[in-house]
């Protein structure tokens, strides 16, 4: 019989699990102790936490746990990036049934430490609990490295706004896995397993000066909606600079194939959720780092518009 963490008890699985999380220079003490201890050059630290709960989040039959780990790091560390902060520690709530396979914890945990790895950061502890539902709970904490945060109510009338990283597929291959055709694109269903946020252009992007920034969890629109309202600005969007790459557009043909009535590769993009790309406004004639591409303008009054027109797309709502 496969081990299962009810057998491995408490002590066992934090054995387990903490034996994977290698330091890295930031970590002063790792898991072990009442608490860690980890470098803040900067004097300032970054705090964001998210967690991941089954069957809201993932599903064990459509996600690896290595994916969930994945997922449950990227998701917070682009919180991170979205501050122009750099990643330096993890903590991983972890709430479980007491037969889960051991193995899927520590296939979790090595999600984790490698998703960390991409970013530079570590995990340095956490908890266990027992629960009926699979619940993973991350904190991350950023180091901002001299430079003031970038938050979400800098923007200012005349800025550019720019986007950087994957929009639209996570939520085309959510549609995939729902419609029973994740083969069809697996870049898109490799996009909702594994999101693959741009953490190095967070703090690119606050060196050169972006007024305003947020990772884009929710949905384009609504997330930028979040720095318009933040800012007391609107953002104006071109579509024309919004193409859709042709994954999108490829996953959105076989959804259509398969009967499963998709949206459109643009509201995909728009309105899609989970993508962890970063949205960001600067000044206008600012030399954009690499791999930011303007998609429109900052402009008096509020919300968010789609070549002139109040775009009718829900982002993602928890309780709605
Ligand atoms: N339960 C809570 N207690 C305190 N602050 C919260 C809670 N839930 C959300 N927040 C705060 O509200 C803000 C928006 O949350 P959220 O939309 O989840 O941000 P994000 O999409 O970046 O993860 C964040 O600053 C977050 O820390
Ligand atoms: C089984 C399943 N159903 C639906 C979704 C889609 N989904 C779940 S949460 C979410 C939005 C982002 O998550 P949230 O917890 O709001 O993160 P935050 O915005 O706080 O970073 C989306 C699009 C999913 N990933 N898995
Ligand atoms: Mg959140
Ligand atoms: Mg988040
Ligand atoms: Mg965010």
């Amino acid at each position: 019989m496969s081990s299962t963490i009810g057998t491995l008890g408490e002590f066992g699985l934090i054995a387990r699990i903490t034996a994977r999380f290698p330091a890295t220079d930031d970590v002063l003490l790792g898991p072990g102790d009442d608490a860690a201890v980890v470098a803040a050059p900067d004097g300032r630290v970054v705090a964001t936490t998210d967690l991941l709960v089954e069957g809201r989040h993932f599903r064990r039959d459509w996600s690896s746990a290595r994916d969930v780990g994945h997922k449950a790091a990227a998701q917070n560390l682009a919180d991170v990036a979205a501050m122009g902060a750099r990643p330096t520690a993890l903590l991983v709530g972890f709430a479980a049934p007491a037969d889960l396979p051991t193995v899927w914890a520590e296939e979790l945990s090595e999600g984790l430490r490698a998703e960390c790895a991409a970013a530079g950061a570590a995990v340095v502890g956490g908890d266990v609990v027992s629960s009926d539902t699979l619940t993973i709970a991350v904190t991350a904490l950023g180091d901002l490295r001299g430079v003031p945060p970038v938050r979400r109510d800098g923007a200012a009338v005349g800025d550019l706004v720019a986007v950087t990283g994957d929009l639209g597929l996570s939520a085309a291959g959510l549609d995939l896995l729902r419609a029973g055709i994740a083969e069809e694109q697996p870049a898109c269903v490799a996009a909702h397993r594994r999101p693959a946020p741009p953490y190095a252009a967070g703090p690119a992007a606050a060196e050169s000066g972006a007024t305003a920034m947020i990772d884009v969890s929710d949905g384009l629109v609504q997330d930028l909606g979040h720095i318009a309202a933040a800012s007391g600005v609107a953002v104006a969007l071109r579509q024309a600079a919004l193409r859709p790459p042709a994954a999108l557009v490829e996953a959105v043909e076989a959804l259509a194939r398969a009967g499963a009535a998709p949206r459109s590769p643009l509201d995909y993009m728009l309105a899609g959720g989970e993508d962890h790309a970063l949205a960001a406004t600067f000044p206008a004639g600012t030399a954009l780092p690499p791999e930011w591409t303007v998609v429109g303008t900052v402009a008096e009054g509020r919300g968010v518009t789609v070549d002139g027109a109040a775009p009718e797309l829900p982002g993602w709502d928890h309780f709605r």
